[in-house]
């Protein structure tokens, strides 16, 4: 996006991380939690950082919050690197990184807010409106002068993420911010971070291994495994790049052996099939995943040339849990089993709506 100011000069991304690398201890315990990564993020985005367990997130996290300091590399928040000149650059970033853990239990709300507004040199007078406006946001309003102890798990949560806004923010760090939550909860919180990022042009950079959470409030991912960047993208675009390339095709038969052999040779397709095998009649669905745009070609020609009835075609949506773990490989064997299970979902819908009819 183009952030160009009215003298035609490029004002920097919210966050750019340069060649970071990290190893912890030395000789063959040496572990390299960080190597080689960089990236940009634009100001008023909201930014998920992804990745299995041990893949990088925390060291840099903490690295881009100088909590860690890197062998190599460089960090800058709004064009400051927070190496060189640290109090200015962190001025304007909060972070939330132990979910309601990070807020005193024993202050009540409104005091909390005042708390951390201090802790950023903000003064409690200048601050009012600011906090009546998080409270009011937060559905926290009527529970202002509560201590923070007797609230729900939820409501902690909500103070912690209001505490961590409490100043001026530029900049927020999130670490699973809806870890624990009840379902209307995650959706009031998911609200407010969205609104965060497009009423206020706040950056949000979000740690989660919840897809759903990423995939309803990112732009942007960035994936890590094994300390390197494997992903640095549009959600959507992301997404995009997997959607054209899953097919399910439905035949109103059961497949000859000759077929279901050229198929799996082919596309090394994945048939299921449903229907009465003595009488050679059923339904049949072939999954695959096109690796060149010949491929969808190919399986129609081979189920012309035998002569079966082509009941569906269809392009199918990944959401973005699926397209993690193939990118990351991490349980990629479970894939074609998770397939296999949104297709009988959808084969008991196809009966019920058919029964219906
Ligand atoms: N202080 C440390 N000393 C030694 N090794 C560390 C230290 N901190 C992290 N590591 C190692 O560095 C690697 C990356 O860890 P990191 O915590 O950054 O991963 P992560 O992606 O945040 O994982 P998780 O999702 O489990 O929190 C891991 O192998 C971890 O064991």
């Amino acid at each position: 996006m183009d952030r160009s100011d009215e003298r035609g000069a490029t004002a920097p991304p919210a966050i750019r991380v340069d060649g970071l690398h990290k190893t912890f201890g030395s000789g063959e315990a040496a572990v390299t939690a960080v190597d080689d990564v960089s990236f940009e993020i634009e100001r008023g985005t909201v930014v998920g950082l992804l990745g299995p367990n041990g893949a990088g997130k925390t060291t840099t996290i903490k690295s881009m919050l100088g909590l860690i300091v890197p062998d190599a590399g460089t960090v800058e928040i709004g064009g400051i690197d927070v190496h060189d000149r640290p109090t200015r650059a962190y001025e304007h970033i909060g972070a939330m990184l132990e979910g309601a853990r990070n807020v005193y239990w024993r202050l009540t709300v409104r005091e909390n807010l005042a708390f951390f507004a201090g802790l950023g040199g903000d003064s409690p007078e200048t601050v009012g409106d600011r906090h009546d406006a998080l409270l009011e946001g937060f559905g926290l309003a009527d529970r202002a002068d509560t201590v923070v102890n007797e609230l729900s798990r939820g409501m902690k949560q909500k103070v912690s993420l209001a505490s961590t806004l409490a100043r001026d923010v530029d900049v927020v760090f999130m670490d699973e911010p809806t870890l624990g939550l009840d379902v209307e909860t995650s959706l009031e919180l998911r609200a407010e971070i969205r609104r965060l990022a497009d009423r206020d042009d706040v950056t949000v950079v979000v740690s989660s291994h919840d897809m759903d959470v990423i995939e309803d409030i990112c732009d942007g991912v960035l994936v890590l495994q094994n300390g390197r960047i494997v992903a640095d993208e549009d959600v959507e675009a992301l997404l995009d790049v997997f959607r054209s390339r899953e097919y399910r095709i439905v035949v109103d038969a059961a497949l000859p052996t000759a077929a279901r052999n050229r198929l799996e040779d082919a596309v090394d397709a994945d048939i299921t099939r449903r229907g009465d095998r003595n009488s050679g009649r059923g339904r049949t669905t072939i999954s695959f995943t096109a690796t060149d745009g010949d491929d969808l070609y190919d399986v129609i020609t081979v189920l012309g040339r035998f002569d079966l009835p082509l009941r569906d075609v269809e392009s199918v949506t990944p959401n973005l849990e699926d397209v993690f773990l193939e990118l990351t490989g991490d349980g990629a064997d479970r894939l074609p089993e998770r397939e296999r299970e949104r297709e009988r979902e959808r084969e008991r819908e196809r009966e019920v709506t058919e029964r219906d009819d």
